[in-house]
Formats: C-alpha cells, structure tokens, sequence
C-alpha cells in the first residue's frame, strides 16, 4: 500500500515508521526533521527499535492509495486543503478531538476513516522518534458502520504490527476518547500536574465531573455512552498513564497553542446551550492561558 502521512511530528512520525515496515510511506512534514529523515532515516525507539527510510517531503505527493493525517486538530484545515489535489484511495485521521473527519471530508473526495490512536510517540530528535508506549489504533468509517476500505486498511496496519481493531462503533470510540481527553488534558495542563494526579483527590473529581458532561452530550447525539464506564475509563486511564505529561500540559510546557478547541470547546459547542459547566470553565481557563500567551 503507498501511505503518505499527513504531519509527520510524533504520531506521525511513529506510525509512518511501523508502516514503512511493510508498505511504502511518504512522511509529509516540516524541516529539520524532514532533512534529517532524507539524509540518515527514521529512528523509532522505545518500545520499539528499529531504523527504516521512508520518503520525507514537505509537500504532499500526487497520488497515494491511503493519506494518514496527524496534524494537531487545529491544523486539520490546512491539511485538508493541502491533501485536495492528492489522489487518495482514502484517507484516515488518527488525531484527538472531534471535528477531524468531518473538517476533511468536506474538502476530500476520498472515503474518510475516524480512527483514534492510543500508542505514545515523542520525537525525540530530528530524524528519531520515540514509542512511549504501545497501544492501539481502533479505525471505522467516518460514518460509521463497516466498509470495505476500512477492513482494506486495517489489514495494512496489522500487516506493519500495529495493534488495530476495524470497528462498527467507531462514533463511540472517538466520544469515549473525547471524555478521557477532556477530563485529564484540560485538568492536567492547568493544575500542572501529571495523569497520575488525578487517580484521586480534587483533580480526579474535576475530571469525572468533565467526563460525565461528555457522556450526557454524547447520549443526546445518539451515542451510547453511560457515565460510570466513562468515569472508571478516565481514572483507569490515568493511573496507566500515571507518569505521563499530557499532550496538552506538553503544550503548556512549551507554550504552545493546545487543542482545548477541539476537546473540551467541542463539548460546549456540541451541548448547544444545555449546562456543561466544567468543559465550560476549563475551556475558558484554558484559552484565557493560550490568549495571555498571544497563541489565539
Ligand atoms: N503524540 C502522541 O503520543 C499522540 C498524539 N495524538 C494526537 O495526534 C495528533 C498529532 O499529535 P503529535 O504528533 O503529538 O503533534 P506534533 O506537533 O508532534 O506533530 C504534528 C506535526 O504536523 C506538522 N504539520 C502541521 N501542519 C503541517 C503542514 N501544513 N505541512 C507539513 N507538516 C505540518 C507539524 O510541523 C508537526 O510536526 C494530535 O491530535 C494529538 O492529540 C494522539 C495519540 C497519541
Ligand atoms: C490519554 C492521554 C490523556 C494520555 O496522556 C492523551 O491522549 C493525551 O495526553 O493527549
């Protein structure tokens, strides 16, 4: 299968490096790490070892049978407008937040996938990227259900090693993603703390809050998602990831702009004025962080 990979930083530069065992893979991304990639290959480290050479670029190629996008979530519009002269078989995001999917299968004529993605990447150097932990990556189409290009690329993730579940219920998915997203990156970033401060105590009680206002908004679309399971899934998650920095603390760490618009600002705009008082507050304390910092 010929895979280009849309943002090529940490997830995409992981992903793009275990397809490239089997398939060939164009990383589409930004220099140094694009020179560095073309010049001496890809590390991938961590729970992996290997070094492979996929073709890096920063431009998009003409023609591929699968686009992978890994962009953060507010650079989904410009990757859109970058893939819609690309002949794409398909095309999968494998981003957090909402919104992804349906921001590029408005510009692309190619079957959009949902996916989310639960492996750990870090690029640790210019041309190394490091696995910070193995997970999985669960993929559907975008409407959900089943189709023939999702089983088509799932079996190309399977055959590159990578953990993958072709599901029906991918709308579940990414809102049960959304609630651990919304209830630990937003508290995390502002508290500073790590995921593991949240298992219990003030800040998990934030977090389950969030969570809970997710999974009423996402019964409201039509997704079947109870509180307690999303609640447990938030806690479990964060005593799993205990040592972590979330993406979004990593954000605030490097002062840089967060995906709160897609996370926790999905949420409020999702509720369309029902009380969502937590995604609401930490949306606003979030941005209120990224506006001080001149990022919005
Ligand atoms: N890093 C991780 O462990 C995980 C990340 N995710 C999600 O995956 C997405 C990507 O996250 P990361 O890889 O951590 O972010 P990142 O910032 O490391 O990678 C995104 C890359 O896209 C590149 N990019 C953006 N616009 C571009 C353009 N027009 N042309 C070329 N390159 C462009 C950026 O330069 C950057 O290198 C986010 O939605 C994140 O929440 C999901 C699961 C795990
Ligand atoms: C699951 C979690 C919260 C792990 O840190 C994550 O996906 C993130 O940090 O964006």
């Amino acid at each position: 299968m010929n895979v280009v990979v849309f943002g090529a930083g940490s997830l995409g530069s992981l992903v793009g490096g275990l397809l490239a065992r089997e398939h060939d893979v164009t990383l589409v991304g930004r220099d140094p790490h694009v020179s560095a990639v073309r010049e001496g290959g890809l590390r991938v480290s961590g729970a992996f070892e290997f070094t492979t050479s996929p073709s890096a670029t920063t431009s998009v190629p003409d023609a591929a049978d699968l686009a992978v996008v890994t962009v953060k979530a507010y650079d989904t519009p410009e990757a859109a407008a970058a893939l819609v002269d690309c002949d794409l078989g398909s095309c999968l995001s494998l981003q957090n937040g909402m919104g992804n999917e349906a921001t590029l299968a408005a510009q692309l004529e190619c079957p959009v996938l949902a996916g989310t993605c639960t492996y750990g990447a870090r690029l640790a150097e210019p041309g190394h990227v490091a696995c910070t932990g193995v997970g999985e990556v669960a993929l559907g189409p975008r409407e959900g259900g089943s189709s023939t290009v999702a089983d088509e690329v799932g079996v190309a993730f399977d055959d590159a090693g990578i953990e993958t579940v072709v599901a029906d219920d991918v709308h579940r998915r990414l809102w049960e993603k959304l609630a651990v997203n919304a209830g630990i990156n937003a508290t995390t970033a502002l508290a500073r703390v790590e995921n593991g401060a949240l298992v219990d105590g003030p800040g998990g009680d934030v977090a389950a809050a969030s969570a809970r206002e997710v999974a009423r908004v996402a019964r409201e679309q039509g997704v079947d998602l109870s509180d307690e399971p999303v609640v447990s899934r938030v806690a479990s998650v964060a005593a799993d990831t205990a040592a972590n920095r979330s993406s979004m603390l990593q954000d605030v760490d490097s002062g840089s702009r967060t995906e709160v618009d897609a996370i926790n600002g999905y949420v409020v705009d999702a509720a369309a004025g029902e009380a969502v008082p937590v995604n609401r507050t930490l949306t606003a304390l979030v941005r209120a962080w990224e506006r001080e910092r001149g990022l919005r």
